[in-house]
């Protein structure tokens, strides 16, 4: 590199090491007060020097796939755990879990005649956002194995930094997972429900039984997780000049998304997620308007790069219809070049009669018919979906083939944080959705 190179170079960091603490200083919501700043700050040190757990040439690769998603020739998707834990991080549970996206990705790029891009919610899906700050008992909250722990002590409730370390190696032990799990070759899951019942109670016509697989084959899986513990995602990042503009790349996933709750317009996320590499997904809540979403398409893609931005529209089944269509014909005229992604659980949580946080299968379905339908009548392409599931066979969610009903919620609920479709009704998804799609 010659002198006026190496000068350039060293201004670029040194505009991006300024944005960085401008971002950092703004109001960042949904953070945990650690006890001991200075504790934080020393496993802060320590993971300024950890290696990446993602490599730039992956990174660039899903940027090339998402690009084909917003061109309308490819699909998206994306799903895992609502919240991984550090003890639930073994070979089994990511292999049920990869299955399940194998399987999906089967039947909805028959279905939709595309590639299907899959991202798993995997290898750093540990922090969580909280609607209080307190549970029932008066404790603080479970922020996520990165956080705290679920245990019902004070103790255990208080944020402890050593957490992030804990983290970090865990989600780089599950990234080499997925890449041996990748190469190997991952079989796809098969739904079990029982043929009569089945189709009995599938709300699903098509339902194909016996649901039949395919032997394991080498896959392409890129990792994500929520953008939130800013004091971990602060630490692993590199300079990339690959793009439009200097920016910094994220070690710690392929992608990375901002929440409905962490997406204020003047706060840190949008900051942070200004200044990195990766591409960026932002949840919008039925609270969203399409002035807001214009000024999120502005900040976050700036250089109209098709694909940087993935919006994730998180309605309710009885709202997307009339919510997502300004939202959409507002970004289309634009310019913006953006994925349009549906999540259809975090808009459908209730609670049953019996106390368990949940989501009911028909709902699920439901926004995403509304969402579909939204996409046909302004002919943009819906790009993808995002899923809160597992290959386990868990019972989380109500309704589906097998027609889990309240009284069957205690039997194996398990999930960390939010009810999450077992591998059987995330099956049926795939086919709900093949038929909207045809
Ligand atoms: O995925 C996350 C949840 O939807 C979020 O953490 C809110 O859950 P809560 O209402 O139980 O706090
Ligand atoms: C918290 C989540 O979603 P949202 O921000 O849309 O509520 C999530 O995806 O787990
Ligand atoms: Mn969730």
């Amino acid at each position: 590199m010659n002198g006026r190179g190496a000068l350039s170079r060293k201004s670029a960091l040194s505009v991006l090491a300024e944005r960085l603490s401008a971002a950092l200083a703004r109001p960042a919501a949904q953070q945990p007060c650690w006890p001991d700043a200075e504790r934080a700050n020393a496993v802060i040190e320590l993971l300024h020097e950890a290696d990446p757990i993602v490599t730039p040439a992956e990174t660039a690769r899903l940027r090339a796939r998402l690009a084909s998603v917003a061109r309308g020739e490819a699909f998206l998707l994306q799903g895992g755990d609502c919240a991984e834990t550090f003890a639930g991080n073994t070979e089994p549970h990511l292999r049920a879990n990869l299955g399940v996206l194998e399987r999906m990705g089967d039947v909805l790029a028959e279905a939709a005649g595309l590639p299907v891009v899959k991202i798993a919610r995997m290898a750093g899906q540990f922090a969580k956002p909280r609607s209080k700050t307190e549970d029932a008992r008066g404790l603080p909250v479970y922020r996520g194995d990165i956080v705290n722990s679920p245990e019902c002590t004070v103790a255990a409730r208080t944020p402890d930094p050593h957490r992030m370390l804990l983290a970090y190696a865990h989600a780089a032990g599950a990234m080499d997972v997925v890449r041996k799990l990748c190469a190997e070759g991952i079989e796809p899951r098969v739904a079990q429900v029982v043929l009569a019942g089945a189709r009995r109670a599938s709300p699903v016509g098509a339902w194909p039984f016996p649901d039949r697989g395919r032997p394991a084959r080498p896959s392409e899986i890129y990792v994500s997780h929520e953008l939130l513990l800013l004091d971990y995602e602060r630490a692993v990042l590199r300079p990339d000049s690959a793009g439009p503009e200097p920016r910094l790349a994220s070690g710690l996933a392929h992608f990375l998304w901002i929440g409905e709750r962490t997406r204020q317009l003047d706060g840190a996320h949008i900051a942070f997620a200004e200044l990195l590499a990766n591409p960026i997904g932002l949840k919008l809540g039925p609270g969203c308007t399409p002035e807001e979403v214009v000024e999120y398409v502005r900040r976050l893609d700036p250089h109209r790069t098709p694909g940087r931005l993935t919006l994730v529209s998180r309605m309710g089944h009885d709202r997307v219809r009339e919510l997502l269509p300004p939202i959409v014909e507002k970004v289309a005229a634009s310019g913006h070049e953006v994925i349009w992604q549906c999540d259809p659980m975090h808009g459908n949580t209730r609670t049953s009669g019996n106390g368990y946080k949940t989501r009911h299968f028909g709902h699920v379905v439901a926004e995403l018919a509304g969402f579909f339908a939204v996409h046909r009548q302004l002919g943009t392409h819906p790009g993808g979906i995002h899923v809160e599931v597992t290959g386990d066979d868990v019972t989380e969610c109500l309704g589906g083939a097998a027609g889990i009903a309240e009284t069957d919620l205690p039997d194996r609920y398990l999930t960390a944080c939010d009810p999450r479709l077992n591998g059987d009704q995330s099956v049926e998804l795939a086919y709900a959705i093949a038929k909207l799609l045809r």
